[in-house]
């Protein structure tokens, strides 16, 4: 039977008054492109920190291909390549050297390093830099770098905390492409994001985390259609009132400018039943579209704070 690239049990971390890792559930199979999605502050840091072997969980387990992250540190470890959120990276350096010390660090002979180093510095693009400290990079060549180091001691898990916060939209597409053709390639990935388009691009599936619980698992397009979307009917006779329309799923109608905007869950499996109804209801519908629920939607309703409401209503 293969391991999960992560199997995650049980897992608590507590700092001061705050609960960062509650009793978190977690598991990611060998191949996945996975998502980790929740709120500022809901754990996604501390999870991978946990992993890596930068936090020491209170309780629970952790494994990365069937290797405890504490009992086989070593093992663990050395499947791993992580970029993270915040640079930690030695600056006085030429970057190349950085690399052969990172993959020197993973237990691979000189010569290999330097092919290793070589490979990742070109995989990322930035080959012409190489004899360049870290600290003379651009801000984007910054973010190429960390992945290289990342990719490095070839990873069989590769962990992105935020790979694109803050870059520009062709950088943004670059890593992409990177992150995709090492995943096409057999490398699991664990990904962390703010930017939901990002998730729905590329994850198989997504987690999103709450207060250090995982709320929800389910791909990017199971998500979505838990959201409603909203069905605009543009009709060759607009009616002066709303019509009542008996069709499982709708949530609201209303007339607006664009025409009868009708909101249901699952448009596209709705919009044939609200057609037909209207037209047994003697209505000529010209023309529909179906404006489709964004998962950013569905995540800010799955995670909205309760804390807020009581603050509000105390
Ligand atoms: N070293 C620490 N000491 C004290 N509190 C910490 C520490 N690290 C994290 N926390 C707290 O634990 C909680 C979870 O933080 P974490 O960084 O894991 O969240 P996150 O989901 O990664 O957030 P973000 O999206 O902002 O990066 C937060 O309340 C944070 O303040």
């Amino acid at each position: 039977m293969t391991e999960p690239a992560i199997r995650a049990s049980g897992l608590q971390k507590r700092y001061g008054d705050v609960q960062a890792l509650d009793d978190l559930e977690l598991t990611v199979e060998q191949g996945e492109f996975f998502g980790l999605l929740g709120p500022n502050g809901a754990g996604k840091t501390t999870f991978i920190n946990t992993l890596v072997g930068l936090v020491h969980k209170d309780a629970g387990t952790a494994e990365v291909f069937g290797f405890d992250v504490e009992d086989d540190y070593r093992e663990a470890r050395d499947r791993i390549g992580v970029a993270p959120q915040e640079f930690n990276v030695d600056r006085f350096f030429p970057i190349i050297e950085v690399l052969e010390h990172k993959a020197g660090y993973h237990g691979i002979g000189r010569k290999e390093a330097r092919e290793r180093a070589e490979d990742a510095l070109k995989t990322v693009g930035i080959w012409d830099k190489r004899d360049t400290r870290f600290d003379w990079l651009s801000g984007g060549m910054k973010r190429r770098f960390v992945l290289a180091r990342a990719l490095v001691s070839d990873p069989d898990l590769l962990i992105l905390d935020e790979p694109t916060a803050g870059v520009d939209v062709q950088l943004r597409h670059d890593l992409w492409d990177i992150i995709n053709r090492m995943n096409d390639a057999g490398t699991t990935i664990l990904l962390t994001t703010h930017y939901i388009e990002e998730a729905e691009r590329l994850c198989d599936r997504v987690a999103i985390m709450d207060d250090g619980q995982k709320v929800e698992v389910a791909t990017p397009d199971d998500l979505m259609a838990r959201g409603t979307d909203t069905i605009v009917l543009e009709l060759a006779e607009m009616p002066r009132t709303a019509p009542r329309l008996d069709v499982e799923g709708i949530t609201d109608i209303e007339l607006t400018d664009e025409g009868l905007a009708v909101t249901a869950m699952g448009g596209s499996q709705t919009a044939p039943a609200i057609m037909r109804e209207l037209e047994a209801k003697g209505h000529t519908v010209n023309s529909l579209e179906i404006r489709r629920a964004s998962l950013e939607e569905v995540f800010v309703d799955m995670t909205r704070d309760d804390r807020e409401y009581a603050e509000v209503s105390a």
